[in-house]
């Protein structure tokens, strides 16, 4: 990868009081060393007072989801342009637990991604294989399917997107793949942006997720190809999380 810096992601998913909220992102503002770029990605009615404490510090913000219409009768759902007002620089689409939960097909996740970079948004865009899948060998398979519509969007959106390779059986289960399990579909997609985008999806950031761990954060961010981490449970901890910015520098 070019010499930029990893890129470290903490996902509350549906955590939190706005009490402890509001102790930890200030913990966590305080605390992030420089050399490595990190958000915060919390629950949406969370994002006015989030915004308020980061300000003028290094953490961005950012939602776990987004609506791919404009605005417009879709009960439930939030718009990019309302993620904008609110400070957002980063929105997580696909991840595992909503393509699951909510039936989101890979299309979906690719019209939620364009959607955010037209609103100004950096889209994380979450793929990741079963455990039944990995070991019938299909891994590589369904990360490239996933990745397929994304990659339509074409070079210029793909230089604007973060990609997550979370192995589903990693997520939750105290469980990580190994470096060279992560470096494998990490080489594979590097491969799958740059026929796209040629030698520019080197820039592309490629982050690991799934029971990242202070302990195991150093050689998972040395692995080829792994440009950062999406962080879990261990983001609602400061003290765990800084950590795992720390081995990112
Ligand atoms: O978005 C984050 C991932 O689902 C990883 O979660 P985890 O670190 O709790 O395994």
């Amino acid at each position: 990868m070019s010499g930029q810096n990893k890129l470290v992601v903490g996902n509350w998913k549906m955590h939190g009081r706005r009490q402890m909220a509001g102790a930890l992102v200030r913990d966590i503002a305080e605390g992030i060393p420089s050399g490595v770029d990190a958000a915060l990605c919390v629950p949406f009615p969370y994002l006015e007072m989030v915004s308020g404490l980061v300000n003028g510090t290094a953490l961005a913000v950012g939602a776990q989801d987004v609506s791919d219409c404009d605005d417009g009768a879709f009960t439930g759902e939030v718009s990019v342009g309302m993620l904008a007002e609110f400070g957002c620089r980063y929105v997580i689409v696909g991840h595992s637990e909503r393509r699951a939960r909510h039936q989101e097909s890979s299309e979906r996740v690719a019209a939620k991604a364009a959607q955010a970079l037209r609103g100004g948004l950096v889209p994380i865009v979450c793929v990741g294989e079963q455990l039944e899948e990995r070991e019938q060998g299909r891994t590589l398979d369904v990360i490239s399917a996933q990745l397929a519509p994304v990659l339509a969007l074409g070079s210029e959106a793909l230089q604007a997107l973060v990609v997550a390779y979370e192995p589903v059986w990693a997520i939750g289960t105290g469980l990580s793949a190994s470096v060279a399990q992560a470096a494998e579909v990490h080489g594979a997609m590097r491969a799958a942006l740059r026929e796209v985008a040629g030698s520019s999806a080197d820039g592309i950031r490629l982050l690991y997720g799934g029971s990242v761990k202070p302990e195991t954060a150093a050689d998972l961010f040395d692995g080829e190809n792994i440009d950062g981490g999406l962080i879990g449970g261990a983001s609602l901890k400061a003290d765990d999380f800084l950590a795992i910015c720390q081995a990112a520098i």
